[in-house]
C-alpha cells in the first residue's frame, strides 16, 4: 500500500514538555501514528533528541523538528511503498546523514519509523504486535515495574534511579501486574507511614523519601512480605543504578552518603547487594565509559543476576556485539528511540539474541498515552518489558495495553525464564 500523506505535529510528553507526533496516512485511508518519548537520564551514544531555542520553552521546542519532517520527510515518504520498512528506515538514515541522528532528529526520525511501522499494521487490518509476528510463536513480556523512583527522575533524592520488582512468581502477565500492584499500593503505606507521603516521581515510583540507598531496598522488601508475598520465590527486586548519571572515569559520586567511591567499591557494594536482597536484574551497574567495570560485575554475578546495559549499548547492534566480546552483561535495554528507526531497533535485539543475552524493551522516562512499546515487546518476542510504575496513566495504558492482548489472544506468558542467565 502506498503513502499518500505525511502530517507531522507537535504535542506533550507525560512531563509536560513538547514532543513530536507522525502520522502517515495511506492511499487506502489507513494510517499509522507515531509518538516520540525522551529520555532524562541518557546514554552519550543514544540518537540526538533535536530540540530548538522556541520563545518559551527553554531549548526543549521541537517546532523546528516538525518543521523538518514536513520539509524533507515527507516528500521521501510520500508515493512509497508502506511495508517497505527496512527500505524507509534506510531512507531516513541517509537523509539525516548523520551518524547520530543530529541533523534532522532522532526524534522526528523515530516519531515517523515507527509511524510507517503502525500505518503498515493499519493497511493489513493487524493489531500491531500481530503484524509482526504472524506466526503468532509470541509470549506476553515478564513485567519491571518501578515502586521507588530516583536518580534524575526525582531531583536526584537517591542515588540509585529504579528500584522495581519481577513477579518472577506470576503464571500471567495478568497475574503479575496483580501482584505488583499489591506490593506498590503497600510500600505506599509503609511510606506513609514514615512521613508524609511526598508523591510519586517521574514514572510513577513513590517518591524516595530516604536518606541511604539501602532504606529502599528494605522497604521495598518490606513491601512485598507485607502484600502476603515471598521475597525472592515469588517477588523478586530489580534496579537500575544508572551509574552514568553519578560516575565517569572510574569515580562515583554517592551523594546520599556524601562519599565517592571507585569503580570495584561500587561493585563490591552491588555485590553485596545481591547476596543481601532477592535481587535478580541490575541495569546499569557502573557508568557507560566503564567497561572493565562492567565485564568484572558481570564476571562476578552474571551467572546468577541479569546484568543489564542499558546507557552503555543505547540499542546499538555494533554496542552489544562489542559488548558482548568484552563480556560485559547479560542482557540489553531496547529502547526505539535511542536507536532512532524501528529497522535498527530490531538489528540490536537481534545482535542481543545472537549473543546470548537476554532483552527487555523499554519506554522512557518521559512518555505519552502510546501503547506502542507493550506490541514491540509482544510481537518481537523480546521475554520482559519495563515502562515504569503504576499510578501514572501513560504508563498504566500500556500494562492494561499488555491485559488486553493476552485474554483476546490467549497468548503465553514469558514468565521467569526470560531473565538472563536465572536458574
Ligand atoms: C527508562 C529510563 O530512564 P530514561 O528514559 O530517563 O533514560 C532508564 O534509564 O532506563
Ligand atoms: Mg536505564
Amino acid at each position: 500500500m502506498r503513502i499518500r500523506q505525511v502530517l507531522a505535529r507537535r504535542i506533550w510528553d507525560s512531563r509536560g514538555r513538547p514532543t513530536v507526533e507522525v502520522e502517515v496516512v495511506n492511499e487506502d485511508g489507513t494510517r499509522g501514528l507515531g509518538l516520540a518519548p525522551a529520555g532524562a537520564s541518557r546514554g552519550t551514544r543514544e540518537a540526538v533528541e533535536l530540540r530548538d531555542g522556541g520563545d518559551r520553552f527553554k531549548g526543549l521546542d521541537v517546532r523546528r523538528t516538525v518543521e523538518g519532517i514536513a520539509r524533507e520527510i515527507a516528500p521521501v515518504l510520500i508515493g512509497r511503498e508502506v511495508e517497505d520498512q527496512a527500505g524507509i528506515d534506510a531512507a531516513l538514515i541517509a537523509l539525516d546523514g548523520t551518524p547520530n541522528k543530529a541533523r534532522l532528529g532522532g526524534n522526528a526520525l523515530i516519531a515517523t519509523s515507527l509511524a510507517v511501522l503502525h500505518a503498515a499494521a493499519a493497511s493489513a487490518g493487524l493489531p500491531l504486535w500481530r503484524y509482526l509476528a504472524p506466526d503468532r510463536a509470541v509470549a506476553l513480556p515478564l513485567p519491571q515495574i518501578q515502586i521507588f523512583g530516583g536518580g534524575a527522575h526525582a531531583g536526584r533524592r537517591v542515588d540509585v534511579q529504579d528500584f522495581m520488582v519481577i513477579a518472577n512468581g506470576a503464571a500471567s502477565f495478568e497475574r503479575a501486574l496483580e501482584m505488583t500492584a499489591e506490593v506498590y499500593r503497600c510500600a505506599g503505606e509503609l511510606m506513609a507511614a514514615r512521613g508524609p507521603l511526598a508523591g510519586v516521581a517521574d514514572e510513577g515510583g513513590w517518591w524516595p523519601a530516604f536518606s541511604r540507598n539501602e532504606e529502599a531496598l528494605d522497604t521495598l522488601v518490606g513491601a512485598i512480605e507485607k502484600a502476603g508475598l515471598v521475597p525472592g520465590s515469588e517477588v523478586s527486586i530489580a534496579l537500575d543504578i544508572a551509574a552514568s548519571e553519578f560516575g565517569r572515569g572510574g569515580r562515583y559520586r554517592l551523594a546520599l552518603e556524601n562519599r565517592e567511591l571507585d569503580s570495584d567499591a561500587l561493585c563490591e557494594r552491588l555485590v553485596r547487594w545481591t547476596e543481601r536482597y532477592p535481587i535478580v536484574s541490575i541495569e546499569d551497574p557502573l557508568a557507560e565509559d566503564d567497561e572493565q567495570g562492567l565485564a568484572a560485575f558481570t564476571r562476578a554475578v552474571g551467572h546468577r543476576v541479569q546484568v543489564v546495559g542499558d546507557d552503555y549499548l543505547v540499542t546499538s547492534a555494533d554496542r552489544v556485539r562489542h559488548a558482548a566480546s568484552a563480556g560485559a552483561c547479560n542482557a540489553v535495554l531496547i529502547k526505539p528511540n535511542q536507536a532512532g528507526t524501528v529497522t535498527e531497533t530490531r538489528a540490536a535485539l537481534q545482535a542481543a539474541r545472537d549473543a546470548g543475552y537476554a532483552t527487555i524493551v523499554s519506554a522512557r522516562s518521559g512518555e505519552t498515552e502510546d501503547v506502542a512499546i507493550v506490541h514491540l515487546a509482544t510481537g518481537w518476542n523480546a521475554g520482559q518489558l519495563k515502562v515504569g510504575s503504576f499510578a501514572r496513566s501513560e504508563r498504566m495504558a500500556k500494562w492494561n495495553e499488555g491485559i488486553r492482548i493476552e485474554q483476546r489472544e490467549g497468548l503465553p506468558f514469558a514468565g521467569p525464564r526470560a531473565l538472563a542467565r536465572m536458574g
